[in-house]
């Protein structure tokens, strides 16, 4: 059962732990010490000064807040590596759910958490290698604990934290601890049961399974009744000329 962790470890096994005070992005940090890397390292910042978000977006860090990422050799395709992202989120619902009623958190696809509908937490996913197999894979995290971000345009999603919803008080280092513990677990449990086993998991806590909603792909809009995430991954939606499976997207609640 996950409990709460402290930064003072212990941290789960194989894993290890790196805290630095000051860092461009912590994805940039890890790739520069991905040739270096011999098992998987969660690589903490207490400052970023370029930290980015998906799609290319920058993402606001105010003190106090998780900047995290964690590199490893999956030993994976890129589509296989892709998948983490669902463990990622999954972890995520489960190490905020100590701190805050789980009743307020949901994830929305492809890998957002939503605290009291609004944005706690995003993954971004990166990765090198140009054989069948990624040679790393980094997963970022950044979570809102103690603040929530000013200034953030054009979101579908106006962000908010574990602070402005009521949560209790973590620092990063304690949730990171906590963190490390879930996304170990979700390894696990992908290594012994598979990939279907963490889609089951996360469609049972995603936001508006069941409902029409849109996704916004850069080329059109699809809406329709969110159905399902398929086996790769895919937003699976059914839509007025039947189910489409759809690879990325913004995703926006009518
Ligand atoms: O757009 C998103 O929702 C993903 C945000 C990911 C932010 C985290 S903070 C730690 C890591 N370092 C970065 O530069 N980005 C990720």
């Amino acid at each position: 059962m996950l409990t709460k962790g402290t930064g003072h470890g212990p941290w789960p096994e194989g894993y290890a732990c790196v805290v630095l005070d000051t860092v461009d992005s912590t994805m940039t940090e890890a790739a520069r010490r991905a040739p270096d890397i011999t098992r998987p390292t969660w690589i903490m910042a207490k400052h970023q000064t370029a930290a980015r978000g998906r799609r290319g977006r920058a993402w606001i860090v105010p003190e106090g807040n998780l900047n995290a990422t964690l590199i490893f050799r999956p030993e994976a395709t890129p589509a296989e590596a892709a998948k983490r992202s669902f463990l990622a989120a999954n972890a995520l619902y489960q190490a905020l759910s100590i701190y805050v009623s789980a009743d307020k958190l949901a994830l929305k696809w492809p890998n957002d958490v939503l605290l009291s509908g609004g944005k706690v937490a995003g993954i971004l996913l990166e990765s090198s290698g140009s054989g069948p197999f990624v040679n790393w894979l980094s997963i970022g995290i950044g979570v809102n604990l103690k603040h929530t971000p000013e200034g953030v345009e054009g979101a579908a999603f106006a962000p908010t934290s574990l602070a402005a919803a009521g949560g209790d008080v973590v620092s990063p280092k304690d949730f990171l601890a906590t963190l490390a513990d879930a996304y170990a677990t979700q390894e696990a449990k992908l290594m012994r049961l598979g990939f279907d086993r963490i889609r089951d998991e996360w469609l049972s806590k995603a936001a508006r399974l069941g409902e029409v909603i849109t996704a916004r792909t850069g080329r059109e809009d699809v809406t329709g009744i969110f159905d399902s995430i398929d086996r790769d991954g895919n937003l699976v939606l059914i839509t007025g000329t039947g189910p489409r499976a759809i690879p990325a997207a913004d995703i926006f609640f009518s």
